[in-house]
């Protein structure tokens, strides 16, 4: 029987899957399924997918059926470099006023909501998009891209175009990381496949940290290959980017859970599970 392993297609995901022996786990039976965040946190609760990247608000959503690979994420301690609202009036302006929101993301979005309802107590319409700046801005007065679509359009962007980067607005408001990516697995297979994914784990696990030992070099160069940019904006963007998932990180998202709950968008998040090889699963 295969193991479905998501796998977020934004750069800022790589340096977890970057080094995996893909061979070795295609033979294990692995199966790795590449698609934007929304599409993964649809495709694990419906089943489809066992393991992998989703969203973390997707994570929120599903507490009780699946647990959290410990020690990993796509996180940010302040700006995270490609989440960004961009605006055509100051942040401080847009009570009331329309926004488009991509549809590709489930924390992002949720994040924003919290900002503008919590942090600057606006009121403003939402609308859900396919992710194209210059069509969501016919009729919005700002939008939300995420991910490489965030990435291509800030270097495009006009320069009287505002651009507020959702990371840094969570930092100074909270003073906590943002965690956007966990690595989560169905608790319905954990019992099943807890070879495997203690296989995928320590994949992940050493991916991350060979990543860290070169400076993102490798990796960075066959990036650019696909997307341009110069090194140093890759590697400002990596060293802006976390992919651990500390006590500070769990805080950051209890802090996001309730948050996200005060607003009616989450029901309350009591726990967060962690997976572990030896005990299987235990919450903190
Ligand atoms: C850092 C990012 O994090 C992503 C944001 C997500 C979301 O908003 O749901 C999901 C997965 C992450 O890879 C990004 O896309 O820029």
């Amino acid at each position: 029987m295969s193991l479905v392993v998501g796998e977020i297609s934004y750069t800022n995901m790589l340096p977890l899957y970057y080094y995996l022996d893909r061979d070795y786990l295609n033979r294990l039976g692995c199966m790795f399924v590449p698609q934007i965040p929304a599409q993964l946190n649809e495709a694990m609760s419906k089943g489809i997918i066992d393991v992998g990247g989703i969203s973390s608000f997707s994570y929120g959503e599903h507490v009780d059926q699946y647990t959290i690979l410990p020690n990993l994420s796509v996180s940010s301690p302040k700006s995270v470099g490609s989440i960004f609202l961009f605006s055509k009036v100051p942040i401080t302006r847009l009570d009331g006023k329309k926004i488009a929101l991509t549809s590709s993301s489930a924390t992002s979005v949720n994040l924003l909501k919290i900002i503008l309802q919590t942090f600057y107590q606006m009121d403003v319409t939402y609308t859900v998009m396919e992710p194209n700046f210059n069509e969501m801005l016919k009729e919005h007065d700002a939008c939300l891209l995420i991910g490489d679509d965030a990435i291509l359009t800030l270097w495009g962007l006009a320069p009287d175009m505002h651009r507020y980067d959702l990371g840094q607005i969570w930092f100074e408001f909270t003073k906590l990381p943002m965690t956007y990516a966990v690595l989560a697995v169905r608790n319905d297979i954990l019992q099943r496949e807890n070879e495997r994914i203690g296989i995928l784990f320590d994949g992940f696990v050493s991916s991350k940290k060979k990543c860290i030992e070169n400076n993102y070099e490798e990796m960075i160069s066959s990036i650019r290959k696909e997307f341009n940019g110069s090194k140093s904006f890759w590697e400002d963007y990596f060293q802006g980017l976390n992919h651990d998932l500390s006590e500070r990180h769990i805080e950051g998202l209890y802090l996001f859970y309730d948050k996200a709950t005060e607003l009616g968008l989450l029901k309350k998040v009591n726990t967060i599970s962690l997976w572990s090889a030896l005990d299987r699963c235990h919450s903190i």
